[in-house]
């Protein structure tokens, strides 16, 4: 039993026509679906290109901890599907063997029509497929580029694209096929008109389709189905226009309201890589700083969630802190990380604030000598600053403003900050925490902050504070029991 999403991958729509059978034979599963339609058609690129944009549309769907890969497209499964099955651990289905299968099944004047992209034809594949299996089958595969584009404009129910087909398909005519393979995912929403063109007689067969049949016994076989028995969450993605992609989606998996999210994969690795596979409860912490990392990483782990950091995922773009007060710039990284990662991002923007300085270093706390993250050289400069400010004249405060991004609620940001008073002392004490500690004393406790353990830390710092803050919102929120 595997609650994970399925994942379903096509250079456009056409993979929505084998998700439509997906979610008519296993309604209860999750599903995920990226058409890389920026980069479409994928039939007349060479094998080599689309085996990478395979790998970059592999790489963004195993971010969501998927259980089972299904390349949703005739030229992807032609130039990737064994390259992908070989270096990934979860079971790769690809639509050719499906088709052709069923193509073998049904033909009864062993002669079978394939219809495809450039690519797929070029390949051989469904050949090699059917001649695997028998070899008195005679196989006539012929390429229609046409097809593609007519579908991914919208023009696919038009009086156009009816002659369109009618014309490609001429030359199939009159030579004994009695199967027809659409080859092509994109295909079956021509259908009306393919089966038109080539006469009632000739049996049409949806790989795609055929394909659902496959993932359904592979997730039996491997114990992977769900054992939820409430309708499924589908997302979908595009790396092209979602607006075209929910008009066409909408009309043919007859969905009112789609969640579709442009996204960008030109930056995803276009070979197998090593990627954290996110899970629901998968949190990431925004901070390039470890001690940072650790302490709200501990306050989330405490709760069951799965913490990683910004280095799990290497080909993220950093997000500059332009802001002017500390929440701006929080919002800045967890708006900005939970829009590349599409997951919950959780962001700490905090810093020092001297009264003797009029707040300085404040929002510039990690920069204050200039180069960023050089805590000698800011602890220097601070010290410096302070040389002529007597000792009891040298109160400061910790703040820290945290913001936590849901890519399912992206304009419902949650805010909460802290802070806690002290002193800074000219002498440093203790080699915990990070940054300003050492000279950070705490007159109640008569310690430094870099004195204390993380857990003591937390309990009376600033963002020890703001996440208490966050965690009261959040269970008011019903987001987190604990
Ligand atoms: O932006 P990220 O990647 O999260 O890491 P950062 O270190 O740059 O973090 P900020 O931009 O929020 O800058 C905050 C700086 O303030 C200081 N600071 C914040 N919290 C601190 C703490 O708990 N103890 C000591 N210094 C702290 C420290 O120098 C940080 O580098
Ligand atoms: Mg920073």
């Amino acid at each position: 039993m595997n609650s994970a999403p399925i994942a379903f991958m096509d250079s456009g729509v056409g993979g929505l026509t084998v998700l439509r059978e997906a979610m008519r034979q296993l309604p209860h599963e999750d599903v995920i679906f990226l058409g890389d339609q920026a980069r479409l058609p994928y039939g007349p690129r060479p094998a080599a290109q689309v085996r990478e944009f395979s790998w970059q549309m592999t790489n963004f769907l195993r971010r969501f901890g998927i259980k089972m890969l299904v390349i949703a497209c005739n030229t992807a499964t032609a130039a990737a599907l064994e390259d992908l099955r070989s270096q990934l651990d979860i079971p790769v289905v690809g639509v050719i063997v499906p088709g052709a299968r069923a193509a073998v099944k049904a033909t009864a004047t062993r002669h079978i029509g394939v219809i495809a992209t450039e690519g797929t034809v070029r390949s051989g594949a469904y050949e090699k497929a059917i001649k695997r299996r028998t070899n008195d089958i005679k196989v006539t595969s012929m390429a229609a580029p046409k097809f593609v584009p007519l579908v991914e404009s919208n023009e696919y129910k038009s009086p156009i694209a009816k002659k369109v087909v009618a014309e490609t398909l001429q030359p199939l005519l009159g030579q004994g096929i009695d199967t027809l393979v659409m080859g092509c995912t994109h295909y079956p929403l021509l259908r009306p008109f393919i089966q038109d063109a080539v006469g009632p007689d000739v049996k049409l067969i949806d790989s795609g389709r055929e394909t659902v049949g496959e993932v359904s016994v592979l997730l039996d076989y491997f114990n992977l189905a769900t054992d939820k028995q409430t309708t499924g969450s589908r997302r979908f993605f595009t790396t092209g226009s979602a607006e075209m992609f929910k008009t066409i989606a909408g009309d043919w998996l007859d969905m009112a309201d789609i969640n579709v999210q442009h996204v960008d994969i030109e930056g995803e690795p276009s070979t197998y890589q090593r990627v954290i596979a996110a899970h629901d409860n998968t949190i990431v912490v925004a901070s390039t700083n470890k001690g940072k990392i650790a302490e709200i990483g501990k306050f989330f782990a405490a709760r069951d969630m799965r913490v990683v950091g910004l280095d799990a995922f290497p080909h993220v773009e950093e997000v500059d802190e332009t802001g002017t007060t500390f929440e701006e710039n929080a919002r800045l990284k967890a708006d900005g990380y939970s829009k590349q990662l599409h997951l919950p991002v959780i962001a700490d923007d905090s810093g020092l604030m001297v009264d003797a300085l009029d707040g300085a270093p404040g929002v510039f706390s990690a920069r204050y000598a200039g180069e960023a993250h050089n805590d000698a050289a800011n602890n220097a400069k601070l010290l410096a600053s302070l040389a002529d400010t007597p000792k009891d004249k040298r109160q400061a405060q910790f703040r820290s403003v945290l913001v936590l991004a849901r890519p399912d609620h992206p304009d419902e940001d949650i805010v909460a900050s802290g802070s806690v008073h002290g002193e800074i002392v000219s002498i440093p004490r203790g080699d915990n925490g990070f940054g300003y500690d050492p000279f950070f004393f705490l007159p109640e406790l008569g310690m430094t902050m870099a004195e204390l353990s993380m857990d003591q830390k937390n309990e009376i710092s600033h963002r020890g504070a703001a996440l208490r803050n966050l965690g009261k919102i959040l269970n008011e929120k019903g987001i987190l029991q604990k």
